[in-house]
């Protein structure tokens, strides 16, 4: 009896669950051998064995990784807040990134905080999109140009080359009022691709320095010296063009009738001496707006490659799409923001390529900021955790036959048709979930129907022979660029001959 009394009830205390199992690890590397150039689909393996919520010595770091939908929902719904910490990359730490940047920084930070609302209210806003939208149109007709004059001299087209030329300048327009790439500078464009392209390899790929910290002085695979090199240009790039605009916003009266832009809101908030806003520094502006272009031009450009690619592959799905677009806004025109709540096949087929394709398959790596329990698992506070996207779109127990493209599973009725990929349905989450969700969903949306919807609907399409290769390569400039530390994934690569097709 004073047993019980000194517990407080009759109620033994609750039992700690059990870590996570998984593979046993060998001394010194762990379970690194058992991974190879696709860590998604060797994860998505050994969950078959080790369950949805396993654990795996990466090396030094106990990493515990998600393939379900119902264990991704307890972490990133019931245990939200435990589940928002990030480990990370040594090459990150470069200019001091992961101080300044939005997608390192702890959410306990005000700083993230209150850059996650200017975000929202300038770049992801409905009403702050709705005032770019003829812009993107814009940008959208200046692509199809330079797609039409490939197809009069009869010339193939590079689809990643168009689609990065096109999202990189849909976003330099939003955030700073003017193009990246130049239309006609092609090498311009390539240049700058395969700057954030060979950026993304190294803070994406495995580096040793991760997996053993006491390495991280001697840098051993030179990850975290070139990313500085590759990070110092990008910084010199935004930064002279914070200093041109604040030359601009000096000179008033120019100044005061130009149509303001995020950069205009970030400046107006880092002039504003109120408390709360003191705490945006230069650095944060310019890595924002690194991280804007870093964490929106590939991802898009690369979603854009692998739809088309899928639908090239696919005649009949091609056939739907365009004769969705026939029907809805007629032949030959480009797609506007206002259509695309009448294309539900092409959003369909937009989401089919995000579950089949996703572009961060294991979104950014997690850690855990307390303990918590999962599925019947204790998870231990400071633990990395991977969320394997990939392998919950490619789940049989969710997808009827998960490996196929099949945009025709998103309509037609329960349960898939109300699948979305906004946060909320952990069947599909291409963008995470929860307070670290990705802020650029709505800007992404539109940014991939006006392309994907304009180039299927103004051109006719066929790969050329030879010219598809699904793990990349050094047409991209980079190789393969699947990465376990920021989870980017492999991209394809389509090439196409085009030829324009008759308004009707
Ligand atoms: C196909 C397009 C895109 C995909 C698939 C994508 C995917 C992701 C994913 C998976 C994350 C990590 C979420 C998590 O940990 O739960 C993320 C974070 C982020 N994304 Fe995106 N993204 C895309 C486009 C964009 C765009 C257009 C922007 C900005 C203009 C953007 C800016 C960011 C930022 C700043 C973060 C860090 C958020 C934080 O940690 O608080 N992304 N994105």
């Amino acid at each position: 009896l004073l047993r019980v009394l000194c517990r407080g009830g009759t109620r033994s205390p609750k039992r700690r669950r059990p870590a996570p199992p998984g593979p046993w690890p060998l001394p010194i590397v762990g379970n690194l051998l058992q991974l190879d150039s696709r860590p998604d689909k060797k994860f998505a393996e050994l969950a078959k064995t080790y369950g949805s919520v396993m654990t795996l010595q990466l090396g030094r770091v106990p990493t515990v990784i998600i393939s379900s939908a119902q264990a991704a929902r307890e972490a990133l719904r019931t245990h939200d807040l435990a589940f928002s910490g990030r480990t990370v990359p040594d090459a990150i730490t470069v200019h001091d990134h992961d101080r300044f940047s939005v997608g390192w920084m702890p959410v306990s930070s005000p700083t993230w905080s209150l850059l996650r609302r200017i975000m929202s209210l300038h770049v992801s806003a409905t009403r702050r999109l709705d005032s770019t939208r003829a812009l993107r149109r814009r940008k959208m007709e200046e692509a199809l140009a330079t797609v039409q004059k490939r197809a009069v001299s009869g010339l193939p087209v590079e689809i990643a080359e168009i689609g990065f030329m096109t999202t990189c300048n849909f976003l330099s327009n939003a955030l700073f009022s003017m193009d990246l790439v130049k239309p006609g500078n092609e090498e311009g464009g390539k240049e700058l691709g395969r700057l954030l392209c060979l950026l993304m390899v190294e803070v994406g790929k495995p580096n040793l320095a991760d997996y053993f910290p006491v390495l991280k002085w001697m840098d051993p695979n030179g990850r975290k010296r070139r990313s500085a090199m590759y990070y110092g240009q990008l910084l010199d790039m935004t930064d002279d063009l914070i200093n041109k605009r604040l030359q601009l916003r000096e000179k008033t009266s120019e100044y005061l009738t130009r149509e303001t832009d995020v950069l205009d809101s970030l400046l107006d908030i880092w002039e504003d001496k109120s408390e709360e806003k003191m705490i945006i520094g230069m650095d944060h502006i310019k890595h924002l707006i690194t991280d804007l272009f870093v964490g929106g031009t590939d991802t898009i450009s690369t979603t854009l490659e692998w739809a088309m690619a899928e639908l090239l592959r696919h005649p009949d799905k091609l056939s739907r799409a365009k004769a969705e677009l026939d029907r809805v806004i007629g032949r030959g025109h480009p797609v506007e923001e206002s259509d695309i709540q009448r294309l539900p096949y092409l959003h369909a087929t937009i989401k089919e390529t995000l579950r089949l394709h996703p572009t961060v398959p294991l979104l950014l790596p997690r850690k855990t900021e307390a303990e918590a329990e999962i599925c019947g698992f204790t998870v231990q506070k400071g633990i990395q955790v991977l969320i394997n996207v990939w392998a919950i779109g490619h789940d049989p127990s969710l997808w009827e036959d998960p490996g196929a493209f099949i945009p025709e599973r998103f309509l037609g009725g329960p349960p898939n048709s109300s699948i979305d990929f906004k946060g909320q349905d952990f069947e599909l989450i291409p963008f995470g979930a929860g307070r670290r969700i990705c802020p650029g969903i709505q800007l992404t949306t539109r940014m991939l129907h006006l392309m994907l919807g304009s180039l299927i609907n103004c051109f006719d399409w066929k790969l050329e022979a030879g010219r598809w290769n699904e793990a990349g390569g050094d047409e991209h400039g980079g190789g393969s660029r699947h990465h376990l530390a920021t989870g980017s994934s492999s991209s394809c690569c389509a090439c196409a001959a085009v030829s324009p097709r008759a308004e009707r």
